[in-house]
């Protein structure tokens, strides 16, 4: 039997020096010498240990097992395998062991060298078993030699057995938005940019994965990016349908808040609808047929000038009507951009195109049930008129970027002060949705047609604005009023009101006197011609200003017809047919 003894000194130094439990054994089992780790581990000393065999520490080995493992590291030479060994108080633990077959003076051996793996296999386990139930698997990727190592659920979450599936450029492949995954995998290793995304996978159904990478700096250097791998199927699904939940919640309150919105700008229009001022016969006539219809469903089309007030009536249609207890939704062709006009109507689902972020409720949804005035109909792009014909023939749109098909039940009032027939001869108007709009065309007229209505109207925006301003008119001079009647207006109602509120904010006193904020009939009428005259206007304006000059005097010395060199009987037939009242001369 060799003695250790005989090893000498130095070597036996370097054995205990050595970071590994090492012993020998013989043939029988006997160890013949253990190192001092080894003894420090099974909690024996060296005498100690050499009076026991193998079958002491390792509780599994039978004198079977060790003969047919003594066999094998003889014929082979070494071998490699994992043992549990159990200390001198009954400890268990796990070691790697390296087994030389050498003889030595004679005698033969298997030299053990061990590596105590317990707490390694322990946490091992331990990260298996965590890695299991959280579902998550850990990756990481050497950028140097392109390494990958992979733990074990990791490889179960995306069903492999390959962890090269896991380099970048593979993993991809089992993934819906390659792209994104991509572009952050680049940033990540060029730029250190970590990343936590949540992707879909290819398989159907799919599953959600959430990636979470972190690059790994040594100094400025990226030299490895660590991974992680979730599982959140489950979550996702119930995130999911809270998600769409609370969208639908959202879109609901949304929906209500607008509708709400245009119910109080519906009790408004209301209190307008019954303060629509009429004297003329001839609005009343416009009135009359607006209540005839109102009680309908029938679509209307309302032309006439601007200012006319044409957005009123379409008021007095809806609050008449039996949708009046649901929204009047007030679309103005002309004020939207034209790409928005689409998705403003119709609405759009999120992602419908470039700056669609969320979901838009269009205003056909919105006014189901209800009224939708559209304004300025005539400048709806001819591309959006087939769209608007569909719904006015079969209640139905398609949503921009949804799936399904919106039936609505929604009452249509048009209005425009283009004139639509010519829009169509000129290509830029459809002459179907033309007649499916003019079901029941309403003209409204410019007050110049209904002058009678001036000074009524006139008195009702006084008191309006004089409240409005804390002023105390009451009245409007005799005067005021005949130089209103003869004023054309071709603003309509809207200047006239302008009008009445600038002159309640410049004049004061009880009663409304001309005053500066008066136009004189050249200025408006240079402003609707962009400074060019009609002949008539002209013709007009001349005879106003000779008659000035002659203080109203039309024939004689010194009256008009001779400074313009016009027979009198002449001039006083032009007079009256251009309505030139003495208030006109001397108030202009
Ligand atoms: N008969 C009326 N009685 C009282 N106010 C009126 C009457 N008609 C119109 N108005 C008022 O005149 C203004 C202009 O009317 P409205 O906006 O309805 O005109 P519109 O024809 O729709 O104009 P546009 O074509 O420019 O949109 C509004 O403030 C409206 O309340």
């Amino acid at each position: 039997m060799a003695e250790i003894a005989e090893v000498g000194p130095i070597k036996e130094w370097l054995v205990d020096t050595l970071p590994y439990e090492v012993f020998w054994a013989n043939r029988d089992g006997n160890i013949i010498y253990g190192n001092q780790i080894l003894c420090d581990r099974l909690q024996y000393k060296k005498s100690e240990l050499t009076k026991l065999s193998i079958f002491d520490i390792n509780s599994t080995v039978t004198s079977e097992s060790w003969r047919a493992h003594w066999e094998k590291v003889r014929k082979n030479g070494s071998d490699n395998f994992k043992a549990v060994h159990r200390n001198r108080s009954g400890k268990f633990y796990e070691v790697e062991v390296y087994a030389q077959f050498f003889s030595y003076g004679g005698e033969q051996m298997i030299c053990a060298i061990l590596k105590d793996i317990s707490s390694s296999s322990f946490y091992k386990n331990l990260i298996d078993n965590v890695e299991s139930i959280a579902k998550v698997g850990g990756w990481n990727l050497d950028l140097q030699d392109g390494t990958i190592l992979v733990t074990k659920e990791a490889l179960s979450i995306f069903k492999t057995e390959n962890k090269e599936d896991f380099h970048p450029n593979k993993i991809i492949h089992y993934l819906k938005d390659a792209d994104l995954f991509k572009k952050s995998i680049v940033k990540a290793t060029r730029n250190a940019v970590p990343f936590d995304e949540v992707f879909e996978t290819k398989e159907n159904p799919s599953r959600f994965i959430r990636a979470i990478v972190k690059p790994v700096l040594k100094g400025d250097k990226i030299f490895k990016i660590v991974g992680v791998y979730q599982d959140v199927t489950e979550g996702k699904e119930r995130d999911v349908q809270l998600h769409r939940a609370l969208e639908e919640i959202k879109s609901l309150k949304d929906k209500l808040e607008i509708e709400n919105e245009y119910l109080q700008e519906e009790i408004s229009a209301k209190i307008n609808a019954d303060n629509i001022i009429c004297k003329s016969e001839v609005y009343a006539k416009v009135l009359e047929q607006v209540h005839l219809v109102a009680p309908t469903a029938t679509t209307v089309l309302i032309t006439g000038e601007s200012g006319t007030g044409k957005e009123l009536l379409a008021s007095a249609l809806h609050t008449n009507s039996l949708r009046k207890e649901r929204p009047l939704i007030k679309v103005n062709c002309a004020t939207l951009p034209k790409e928005l006009i689409e998705s403003e109507l119709f609405g759009h689902k999120k992602g419908a195109f470039t700056g669609a972020v969320d979901d838009k409720v269009g205003k056909f949804t919105l006014a189901d049930g209800g009224t939708i005035f559209l304004d300025e109909i005539g400048e709806l792009p001819i591309d959006l008129q087939s769209k608007l014909l569909r719904v006015l023939q079969d209640g139905e749109f398609d949503e921009l970027g949804g799936t399904k098909t919106i039936k609505v039940d929604v009452r249509v009032i048009a209005a425009t002060n283009r004139r639509l027939e010519k829009m169509i001869k000129e290509g830029t108007f459809r002459e179907d949705l033309y007649y499916r709009l003019n079901v029941f065309p309403i003209y409204n007229i410019p007050l110049r047609d209904r002058k009678e209505d001036i000074p009524l109207l006139a008195q009702f925006f006084l008191e309006k604005y004089s409240a409005k301003a804390g002023k105390s008119f009451r009245r409007l001079s005799k005067k005021t009023v005949n130089a209103l009647m003869a004023y054309s207006f071709p603003g309509n109602i809207r200047e006239l009101e302008n009008l009445i509120e600038r002159a309640v904010i410049v004049e004061s006193g009880t009663t409304l006197n001309i005053g500066s904020w008066m136009p004189t009939e050249s200025e408006s009428e240079s402003i609707r011609t962009g400074g060019l005259l009609t002949f008539e206007e002209a013709q007009r304006q001349h005879i106003i200003r000779a008659l000035k000059q002659t203080d109203g005097k039309v024939s004689g010395i010194g009256g008009a017809a001779g400074i313009l060199d016009m027979n009198a009987k002449t001039l006083f037939a032009r007079i009256k047919k251009l309505g030139i009242e003495k208030e006109t001369v001397f108030n202009s």
